[in-house]
């Protein structure tokens, strides 16, 4: 692609286009990609915001289409420079069954291999994630690691499973032979928890609070850090990546990137105050209201209850076994990995974060 910075000749395929990060992704491509030609959005549910950005200069073309379809997967991949996959099913909360995730995780992810590999792609970016490190089984900290900190990632639940196999499977692939001989480069990103606009799990919360008078109870001690990226600057780390990955392919190809930004260091709950509190909300408790026994034994009464209204209805509350113990486990990172390896330095400050998502969470809520 080295002749190709002054002209718009680029094919880039980004899967799950139309989800919270990869909305942003495409949006940050559009503005900031300018060898772009053509822009594939690939997603089992397009979204209406589409059709706006068909008016630019940049050919954008809206894919309905299935990871776990191979076929499908071929042909959108087809003639692409870059895939950039961000596809998946992010289910914590036992929406899906294990089967779908991985079904989808994993299976898509090698759809979207084999893709490159018989149609000639050479370059794919995956949206991996912190999960595949931990929080473990163990409920070990991870506190301010990085890429190399020793730690023994260990996981039972589908969603982190799938996640450490799809991303095994894509830095496996590194140096693959191509359709045309040339070798396939991959790399994976690792984001911490993303938030910002379009983030689900906040306006979950934000809700929580509303049926309960604009108050919500600390469930997790303020002392557990949890590490938060914006949502504006993973975009940006996966444009700079794919910009970047075929003039460094040795360094870095096969790689894998924590996600960061100057987001502080702060406990789930206290982090997502930092934009509910703006819209009104209070985290009542300067300490956990409840015993971590009786959270342990809602979190199983929440399991019981998903399980017994099944056939009726999808009852999927925030609190499951699950998400306690991730919440209750210190995971953050410090790294320059990305910095060092490509000049990835966040494109949005923490305090322009921080008033994107405020303002998100309060039109959201408003044009709600
Ligand atoms: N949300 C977060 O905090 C984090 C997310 N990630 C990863 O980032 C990626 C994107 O996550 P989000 O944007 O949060 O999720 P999301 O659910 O908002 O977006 C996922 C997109 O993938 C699409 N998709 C799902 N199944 C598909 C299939 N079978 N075929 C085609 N498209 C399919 C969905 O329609 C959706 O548009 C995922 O791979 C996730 O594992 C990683 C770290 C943190
Ligand atoms: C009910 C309370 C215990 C409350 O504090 C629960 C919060 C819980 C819903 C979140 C706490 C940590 C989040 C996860 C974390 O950010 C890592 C993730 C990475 C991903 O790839 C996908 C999302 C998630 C699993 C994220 C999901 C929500 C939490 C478990």
């Amino acid at each position: 692609m080295a002749n190709s910075a002054q002209t718009q000749e680029l094919v880039y395929l980004v899967t799950g286009g139309c989800g919270f990060l990869g909305e942003h992704v495409v949006r940050m491509l559009l503005q900031r990609e300018p060898r772009l030609r053509e822009l594939r959005i690939f997603d089992l549910h397009l979204g209406p915001w589409l059709e706006e950005l068909k008016t630019g200069p940049v050919q954008v073309t809206a894919i309905q289409g299935d990871v776990t379809q191979a076929h499908e997967v071929a042909a959108a991949v087809a003639g692409a420079h870059v895939v950039i996959h961000t596809a998946g099913l992010v289910d914590v909360f036992g929406k899906t069954s294990p089967e779908t995730i991985h079904e989808v995780n994993v299976q898509g992810t090698q759809n979207v291999i084999e893709a490159c590999v018989q149609t000639g792609t050479r370059f794919l970016i995956y949206t991996s994630s912190m999960e595949v490190v931990g929080p473990n089984i163990k409920g070990q900290p991870f506190y301010r690691g990085n890429e190399n900190t020793p730690y023994e990632a260990v996981h039972r639940h589908p969603y982190p499973c799938s996640k450490a196999l799809a991303e095994r499977l894509v830095l496996e692939a590194n140096g693959r032979e191509v359709l045309g001989g040339l070798p396939l480069v991959t790399c994976a990103l690792r984001p911490t928890g993303i938030y910002g606009e379009g983030h689900q799990i906040m306006k979950d919360f934000y809700h929580q609070g509303l049926r309960l008078g604009g108050r919500l109870f600390r469930a997790i001690p303020a002392s557990v850090e949890h590490g938060r990226v914006y949502v504006g600057n993973v975009a940006w780390m996966h444009v700079l990546v794919a910009r970047e990955l075929e003039h460094r392919a040795a360094l870095m190809g096969g790689q894998v990137y924590f996600c960061y930004d100057n987001s502080p260091y702060k406990s789930y709950e206290d982090f997502n105050m930092e934009f509910l509190g703006p819209c009104g909300l209070q985290l009542v408790g300067t300490r956990p209201l409840m015993p971590y026994w009786l959270l342990v034994l809602l979190a199983a009464l929440n399991t019981l209850l998903q399980w017994l209204l099944r056939p009726l209805l999808l009852y999927a509350p925030l609190l499951n076994p699950y998400t306690l113990a991730v919440a209750n486990t210190t995971f953050t990172v410090s790294t320059d990995k990305a910095r060092r390896h490509f000049g990835y330095e966040p494109l949005f400050s923490w305090e322009e974060s921080r008033t994107r998502t405020i303002r998100w969470v309060q039109t959201a809520e408003g044009s709600a």
